[in-house]
């Protein structure tokens, strides 16, 4: 499982920096402009400087109102600027159709500009509180747009979790649809270590953190500091190490 962590500007994608080799992708969003937020294009481009080089650096394009042309020439901006990953939050999408429409966009968009360039389309576990789209018709969404992955978080940050909105049983399975249509699945939304057994268990591709690599784990007042990414890298690695043991063992 990779693990992906969420600063909020340059200062803390520093500390990620720090961290380098407990992390595998540095995604740059802008909390206070929603759970996907979007940061400045300089942001992107300075971040992407300040990290190392063979760690890939995700955008959020933002919370996406359904406007196909607008999402589309925001996700060629953070490509522009240097993300290899470009995540798009399907926050103004009430229908497939309308989320298929807005990736189809993007992905023509990205990969005119930059072929190997990963494109993730992502709906919220809470989208029955906003009036989004379906959490489980991600995958469907995604491979019918030429996505790379499909991937959740929540949409209101108010210390609701991912499995509170969608059981892992139901995480299960939006893996496996991900899966059996050739796409990544990466998984978010207030997780904590305490979650790491089951997302290792479900075979999630990535998981996103913010709140858990943050001081105290407030993704709004805390930092993120290296020794806590270090502490979870180190609690997934042990998840894995017994995942694979249990396996073995069958
Ligand atoms: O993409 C991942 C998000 O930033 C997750 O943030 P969170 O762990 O604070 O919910």
């Amino acid at each position: 499982m990779l693990l992906l962590i969420s600063p909020d500007g340059v200062e803390e994608a520093r500390e990620c920096a720090k961290a380098a080799e407990h992390l595998d992708i540095v995604d740059v969003k802008k909390p206070d402009e929603g759970s996907l937020g979007a940061n400045f294009p300089w942001v992107i481009r300075e971040i992407r400087g300040a990290v190392p080089a063979d760690k890939p650096v995700s955008a959020t394009v933002g919370d996406v109102p359904y406007k196909p042309g607008t999402v589309a020439q925001a996700a060629l901006g953070a490509a522009v600027s240097g993300a290899t990953y470009i995540k798009v939050g399907l926050y103004g999408c009430s229908t497939p159709e309308q989320a298929v429409e807005v990736m189809s966009g993007v992905v023509r968009a990205v990969k005119d500009f930059r072929p190997d360039a990963f494109v993730v389309a992502s709906g919220y576990a809470d989208a029955h509180r906003i009036g989004c789209v379906n959490p489980l018709a991600l995958p469907d969404i995604a491979r019918r747009s030429g996505s790379d992955a499909a991937m959740l978080d929540t949409a209101v940050k108010d210390g609701t979790r991912l499995f509170d909105h969608v059981p892992p049983d139901a995480c299960e399975e939006f893996v496996r649809q991900a899966h059996g249509a050739g796409l990544l699945a990466a998984l978010a939304g207030s997780v904590k270590a305490e979650d790491l057994g089951t997302l290792t268990r479900i075979g999630t591709d990535i998981v996103g953190v913010r709140g858990a690599v943050c001081e105290g784990g407030d993704r709004n007042a805390g930092r993120i500091r290296p020794r806590l990414v270090a502490a979870f890298r180190a609690e997934m690695d042990r998840h894995a190490r017994e995942h694979a043991t249990t396996v073995a063992a069958r």
